[in-house]
């Protein structure tokens, strides 16, 4: 039986994956966000609110997990970080066992996962795409974001694979330091060459 190529799209922070991820969903393309679920299982009524208050205690209220203050404290914490992923990372994967049933008449399909090479699965899918931006960009772009400061985004750049070897383990790079007129044409054509390729 033929199933959807599975492309991962991947990148650093602030390096525009939302936005590309949004490209492909444009063009017909449905995308598993790894992110979105991960949010909603934390708000509010969100399946894993109550696994993370018993392990992280007063790290959610009425509207779910509190973000901010858990990404204090486990990004500041190898081990605590590793418990929450204990917690959240199955979740994960249950999702997107049922989106690729759900999408599986499709040709293609997005898997949107923010630490594709930190946290393994590159094997899991058929096509790594990285979407990459020169490192004055991101940073200019992470550091207007609300709530970021310099310290954080160093911290979080230090436990992230950094780009260049993301550039490097692709199968295709998308650039978005250019304008998302570029940005959109190129993730167009990629689809096509994905298509072609697949086709064989
Ligand atoms: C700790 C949490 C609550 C902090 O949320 P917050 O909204 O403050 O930050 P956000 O999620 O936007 O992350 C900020 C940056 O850190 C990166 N990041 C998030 N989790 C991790 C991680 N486990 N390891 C390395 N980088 C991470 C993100 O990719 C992003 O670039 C949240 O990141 C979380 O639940 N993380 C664990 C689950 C996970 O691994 N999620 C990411 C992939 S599904
Ligand atoms: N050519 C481009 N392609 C993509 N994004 C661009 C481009 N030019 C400017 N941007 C802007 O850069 C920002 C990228 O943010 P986005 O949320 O997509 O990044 P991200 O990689 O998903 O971040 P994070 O990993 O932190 O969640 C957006 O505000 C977007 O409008």
């Amino acid at each position: 039986m033929t199933r959807p190529l599975i492309v991962g799209l991947t990148g650093s922070i602030g390096m525009g994956k939302s936005t590309v991820a949004a490209m492909f969903e444009r063009a017909g393309v449905p995308v598993f966000d790894a992110d979105r679920e991960v949010r909603a299982m934390q708000g509010p009524g969100g399946e894993l609110v109550d696994a993370i208050e018993r392990e992280f205690p007063g790290s959610t209220d009425a509207e779910g997990v509190l973000r901010d203050r858990l990404g204090q404290q486990v990004f500041a914490d190898p081990q605590a970080l590793a418990r929450l992923e204990g917690i959240v990372h199955p979740a994960v994967a249950e999702k997107r066992g049922a989106f690729l049933i759900e999408h599986a008449g499709q040709d293609m399909v997005v898997f949107d996962i923010p630490l594709l090479f930190e946290k393994g699965g590159s094997e899991a899918v058929d096509a790594v795409v990285v979407v990459s931006a020169p490192a004055e960009v991101q940073r200019q772009r992470v550091l207007a974001r609300p709530g970021m400061t310099p310290e954080k985004f160093a911290h979080i750049l230090s436990i992230q694979v950094p780009d260049i070897e993301k550039r490097e383990r692709a199968d295709h790079v998308i650039d978005t330091g250019t304008s998302i007129a570029e940005t959109e044409r190129a993730v167009r054509a990629l689809i096509e060459k994905l298509r072609q390729e697949k086709r064989g």
